[in-house]
């Protein structure tokens, strides 16, 4: 049998699927790592913790899966998007790479946007400045840390440096790279001026490939690791984002994805480059070659909820612990038992700041509403409806764009939850849709290395691989109710920004 590898490099952990020729997953492993927060706002992890990771994750995905190596034809990688990892000369890691949720590039953003300017910047790359970016990371290193700065020779996104460990070979997907800040979306080739104008030397940059081009093959030293074959061919994959829209599908116009990861992703098909002028939506190229896309991004959506379990969830964590359960279904169950609105109760999801639609380091979460009779099954379901009108606002962007949706496929370990998935055909009024996939961005990778090997295109693999098992009808009546408090919620951010401002100042002195 012929086997395709999917690797996910994520926020928490790295995911390694196994697929046959046939789009079957055969087997899945994961394996987490840390994420270290020196400062608010911070968000950094180290390089080598991702490589030992995704060796030890391949070996014991093999050893799960009862197959030798060489019958894994191809590799595919995801990966979160924007981390910068900067190497020097001997690519050795300089410092931990800065994550996309990382906060602290507000001025370095304003400093680029000043000197290619702001309509310039949209026009060139399709997007505006913000924090999460590269490109401000590789500014503020110049400016915060210039003994580091001066080392540098190469910038990589997370995945390309762990593929770098395993090919020897340095390479890029236009999907990643649109988030960097430095690419000519439109163009799929990197902006000479952007990168000229911020003094960045174009040599730190490496070549870029289509999702599915073969971008290495395997090194003896790193099949030696792994338990794979020398020479496997490794595509470039795609950002995570790009992989899991790809996973579930989302290759053609009229479906969305909704990402329920630790971030909160909305993403529309688009067959040619469109970016509206405000750039209030981010503009890339997809992981389809020759196609593009556009997304709205929430920083902390399944990041919220995390938050809630990790801080306010010890009695369902033992529950879990006793019962053998997954503590978020436990959550989500209470959650369900609340009433619609959670009795007056709005949760504001901004506990990273925010990105679409307010891109606002500053930003801030919070309950508003709260009365005597909340208890804690209200909070749980508000946060829940909050994440929920958050990632509505951005499809009111795709609306506004012209786009028409009808059917939105869901991905992200959110997606597991039958209770939210209704909770969103409610919210946006459209029917959401599972499909026989669960493992969205490991799985487009998948995908992507079977592209590559079986020469034959996304588009149509996705057509042989990828189908619908489950579909969930929007609630008119519901949908009524939560348009009430969604017309609410929507207002809140214009009126507590500047005390959200006031706070984050106050905790930076
Ligand atoms: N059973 C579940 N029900 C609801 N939400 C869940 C469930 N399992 C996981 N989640 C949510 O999914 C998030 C993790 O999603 P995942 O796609 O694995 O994230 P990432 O790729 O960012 O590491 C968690 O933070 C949590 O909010
Ligand atoms: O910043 C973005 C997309 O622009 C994030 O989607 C990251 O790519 C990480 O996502 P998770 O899968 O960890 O939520």
């Amino acid at each position: 049998m012929t086997y395709f590898l999917g690797l996910d490099l994520g926020t928490s952990a790295v995911k390694c699927i196994l697929v046959d020729d046939t789009g079957h997953v055969t087997a899945s492993h994961s394996v987490e790592y840390p994420l270290y927060q020196p400062h608010p706002g911070w968000a950094e992890q180290h390089p080598e913790d991702w490589w030992m990771a995704t060796v030890e994750g391949i070996r014991a995905l093999i050893q799960k899966a009862g197959i030798q190596g060489n019958e894994i034809a191809g590799i595919g990688f995801s990966g979160q998007m924007h981390g910068s990892v900067f190497l020097d000369e001997a690519q050795q890691v300089i410092r931990p790479a800065l994550l996309w949720c990382d906060q602290r590039t507000g001025e370095q953003c304003e400093y680029i946007e000043n000197t290619v300017g702001r309509e310039e910047l949209g026009r060139l790359t399709g997007n505006k400045a913000l924090t999460g970016f590269t490109a401000p990371k590789i500014i503020w290193l110049r400016d915060q840390e210039p003994e580091h700065y001066e080392r540098v020779r190469h910038v990589l996104l997370p995945k390309d440096y762990v593929r770098l460990r395993l090919t020897g070979e340095f390479g890029m997907d236009m999907a990643d790279a649109s988030g960097t800040l430095l690419l000519d979306v439109a163009g799929r080739k990197w902006s000479e001026t952007v990168v000229d104008r911020l003094g960045i030397p174009m040599a730190w940059l490496p070549p870029l490939f289509e999702s599915g081009d073969v971008a290495g093959k395997l090194l003896p030293e790193a099949a030696a690791l792994t338990g794979l074959a020398a020479g496997t061919p490794i595509v470039a994959g795609g950002g995570d984002q790009a992989c899991g829209a790809v996973g579930v599908g989302v290759v053609r116009h009229g479906i969305a994805s909704v990402a329920l990861g630790t971030s909160g992703v909305v993403f529309v098909h688009d067959d040619t480059y469109q970016a509206d002028e405000a750039c209030r939506l981010h503009s890339f190229c997809h992981g389809v070659p020759g196609k593009w896309h556009r997304m709205g991004v929430m920083l902390a959506a399944g990041g919220s909820f995390q938050w809630w379990r990790n801080h306010f969830a010890h009695e369902e964590l033992e529950q879990a612990k006793r019962e053998g359960k997954d503590v978020y279904e436990i959550l989500t169950a209470e959650a369900e038992a609340a009433p619609l609105g959670s009795e007056g109760l709005i949760f504001l999801p901004y506990l990273s700041g925010e990105r679409t639609p307010h891109p606002d380091p500053k930003a801030r979460g919070g309950f508003i509403g709260l009365n005597l009779r909340h208890g804690k099954a209200h909070l749980t379901r508000a946060i829940l409806e909050g994440i929920t009108f958050g990632l509505y606002d951005s499809m009111q962007l795709i609306k506004e764009s012209g786009i028409e949706v009808t059917e939105l496929r869901v991905n992200g370990g959110g997606a597991r939850s039958p209770f939210w998935r209704q909770m969103i055909a409610d919210i946006f009024g459209i029917p959401v849709v599972t499909v026989n996939s669960t493992d969205g961005p490991a799985y487009g990778a998948a995908i992507m290395a079977a592209s590559g090997v079986l020469q034959e295109d996304i588009t149509t693999l996705c057509e042989k691989w990828i189908q619908v098992v489950d579909r969930m009808e929007p609630i008119a009546e519901n949908h009524n109710r939560y348009n009430s408090y969604y017309q609410i919620y929507r207002k809140l951010y214009g009126t507590l920004k500047e005390t959200f401002h006031e706070l984050s100042d106050l905790v930076q002195k």
